[in-house]
């Protein structure tokens, strides 16, 4: 009799187990667009060190030597598979089937510019890789980096929107940077561990559009008045810090790669089935006075579980929040104009995609003959030849 219940019980476990692993998936495949810029390479870096979750990372960025990036960041004894996808027209087959795109891929600020100012650079570089989702994996979660995140989240919604593949719980601009900011600073005034300080931050993602919620502190912490007010400005004004700390050189990167990663970890998280796993983001949600807001959200298998909103604000913050809805209206009202004004979007079949890489291909022959340029076709024994004296090169380096 003991027997068989014992039997019957470790068979319900096997049962119970083989269920688990049915839903509880940990093997996510994750696409970096802008995967070798300077949030690009230390995101995917750290990605890499994740195969609890993911166990194939593909990284797509324009510039020749995003293969030797992949390659080096290949060669960590981690059992994550990595990919390297070259070029714009590689945008489609990195995010082919992927389960997460998170998107870096654009132009960082120089001392003097607003991130609206990226505006002009990076409005098509959202437009493009959304064009290249809503055909290649509908079903993905996004993860938008790219400034203006404001402006570039509604871009993306609007050409899914277009092309009947619309999912706002997928869709994510990443204000983390904002979150992680705050815990810091808030915990070196207090000489308090910062990774144990939790602060929301909601609105947007520039200046004035980020409202750090003070008041709803993790634990909570006693703040004057003047404190509240110069944390307030200092988290707002940290990215253009950073931006002016660099001379040029961009923007942050490093913190932004950790911040990022930890969204993406979280999101992931939630996807495999863990619980209770909450984060602020930009998305699509009217329920604030304007379209889109940061708010905290509940994540879930499916992307956002559950808006939790902003909670109950100090009269500060109260105003603080008002400004932001005007200036991210005027924002979002950016982004829609640009993808309207585009018409209704074609998005091409993977056949047609052939044909228009194909047809791009001789365009830029007839282009080069036209010009008179030496064209050079090398077949394969002259592609041999040079793979070898590459090698002999390389031999000789060693
Ligand atoms: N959401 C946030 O909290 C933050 C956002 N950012 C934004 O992230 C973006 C990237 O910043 P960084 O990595 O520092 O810039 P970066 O210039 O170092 O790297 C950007 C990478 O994107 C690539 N790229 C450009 N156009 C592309 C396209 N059409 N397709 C694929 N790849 C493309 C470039 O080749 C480059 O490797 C910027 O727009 C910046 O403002 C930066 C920090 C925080
Ligand atoms: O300030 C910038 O341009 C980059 C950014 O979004 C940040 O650091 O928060």
């Amino acid at each position: 009799m003991l027997g068989r219940l014992l039997h019957r019980s470790i068979k319900a476990k096997h049962i119970f187990a083989r269920n688990l692993s049915l839903t509880h998936r940990n093997d996510f495949k994750v696409t970096v667009i802008g995967g070798v810029g300077g949030i690009g390479a230390p995101l995917c870096l750290l990605l890499k060190l994740q195969p609890d979750l993911i166990t194939e990372l593909y990284i797509q960025d324009l510039v020749k030597w995003t293969p030797g990036v992949a390659l080096d960041i290949s060669h960590i004894n981690t059992p994550v598979k990595v990919k390297a996808f070259t070029g714009a027209d590689q945008v489609r087959e990195a995010c082919r089937g992927t389960d997460l795109v998170i998107i870096p891929g654009g132009v960082p600020r120089k001392p003097g510019m607003t991130r609206d100012d990226l505006f002009g650079a990076n409005a098509s570089v959202v437009r493009d890789v959304a064009v290249a989702c809503a055909d290649a994996c509908p079903d993905a979660l996004i993860n938008i980096i790219t400034n203006p995140v404001n402006s570039v989240v509604p871009i993306f919604c609007e050409v899914m929107r277009k092309a009947g593949k619309l999912n706002p719980a997928k869709i994510f601009g990443i204000s983390t940077l904002d979150l992680v900011r705050s815990s810091t600073f808030v915990a070196n005034l207090k000489g308090l561990d910062p990774s144990k300080v939790v602060v929301p931050s909601v609105g947007g993602h520039s200046g004035i559009s980020i409202v750090p919620l003070l008041s709803q502190c993790q634990p909570q912490v006693s703040l004057t008045p003047d404190e509240i007010k110069t944390l307030t400005t200092n988290i707002q004004q940290a990215g253009t810090n950073v931006v002016k700390a660099k001379v040029g050189a961009g923007s942050a990167q490093l913190a932004m790669a950790f911040a990022g990663a930890r969204f993406a970890f979280n999101l992931l998280r939630a996807k495999k089935g863990e619980s209770n796993i909450i984060e602020c983001a930009f998305t699509l949600n009217n329920s604030h006075g304007t379209k889109y807001i940061s708010s905290r959200l509940l994540l879930g298998k499916n992307g956002i579980e559950k808006d939790l909103g902003i909670g109950k604000l100090s009269d500060f913050e109260q105003e603080n929040f008002k400004k932001a809805i005007e200036a991210i209206k005027k924002n979002v009202a950016k982004g829609e104009q640009f993808v309207n004004k585009i018409g209704d979007i074609d998005i091409p079949n993977d056949e047609e995609q052939n044909d228009n890489e194909k047809k791009k291909k001789q365009e830029k022959v007839d282009l080069a003959v036209l010009n008179g340029e030496k064209i050079q076709i090398s077949n394969d024994n002259e592609k041999k030849n040079i793979d070898k004296n590459v090698l002999n090169e390389e031999k000789r380096a060693d």
